[in-house]
């Protein structure tokens, strides 16, 4: 029986002349949050590309509940599989017009909901992107992501701008996420995380995974 989730078999990603992913082998499971956490340079933001074929592997496969992936069209897929960059690039000049990005069909009133969920609040529905502080850029780039409903997040970094209070409400609203049945894939160096919010860790050191399992037993989370 096929696994639900991601699955990676033997995927290998090359770029510039240079191994970027080796021989990666790793079950992401359905329905929970799984960190991919690692030093800087080991390759976690390409394997979250990988994931909703914003990237190919150069080998290797990866399937999403048994079906690879090189069979789904990448449009589709990236509305159920959404993509959180470490830096949102904007695509219109107002808050709203980013959040009709994701779903051209989003009413006022679920817009001005997803604001709040990501601690902007409704009152930024009239604004310009405009002048935006880095942390409300990257918060409304959480929000454009939820627009389309999608059943997987790929987070890279979610919070690396955002202090204390802001970041634990977005920890909130990914365990929701999760508690609700949608699968996370959450690239963090705070180990806050992978105690708050993931069942499972993946670790890259140099492109490669050199541990894999419940983020409480990993070596590479446990150093100081
Ligand atoms: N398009 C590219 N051309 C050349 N090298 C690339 C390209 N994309 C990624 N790399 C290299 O691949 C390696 C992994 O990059 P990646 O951004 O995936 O790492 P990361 O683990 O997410 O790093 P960080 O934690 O610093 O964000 C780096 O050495 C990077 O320079």
């Amino acid at each position: 029986m096929s696994q639900a989730g991601f699955v990676l078999e033997g995927v290998g990603l090359r770029r510039g002349g240079a191994p970027v992913l080796t021989d990666i082998s790793a079950h992401l499971p359905r329905g929970c949050c799984t960190l991919v956490t690692g030093p800087s340079g080991a390759g976690k933001s390409s394997l979250l590309r990988l994931l909703n074929r914003l990237a190919e592997p150069d080998t290797g496969r990866i399937l999403l509940d048994g079906r690879p992936l090189s069979g789904h069209d990448p449009l589709l897929l990236r509305r159920r599989v959404a993509l959180v960059a470490q830096h949102t690039a904007l695509l219109t000049d107002s808050v709203a017009g980013e959040l009709a990005v994701g779903r051209p069909a989003l009413d006022a009133v679920c817009a001005a909901d997803l604001l709040e969920r990501v601690g902007l609040g409704a009152c930024f529905l009239s604004r310009s992107t405009e002048g935006l502080s880095g942390g409300q850029v990257q918060r409304l780039g959480l929000a454009r992501a939820l627009a389309t409903g999608p059943e997987v997040l790929l987070l890279d970094e979610p919070t690396s701008a955002l202090d204390d209070t802001a970041t634990g409400l977005v920890d909130d609203l990914l365990a929701a996420f999760v508690t609700d049945g949608g699968t996370a894939v959450l690239v963090s160096h705070r180990t806050a995380h992978a105690r708050r919010l993931a069942g499972h860790a993946l670790v890259l050191e140099a492109g490669r995974l050199t541990e894999a399992g419940d983020p409480a037993r990993l070596r590479y989370l446990a150093a100081p």
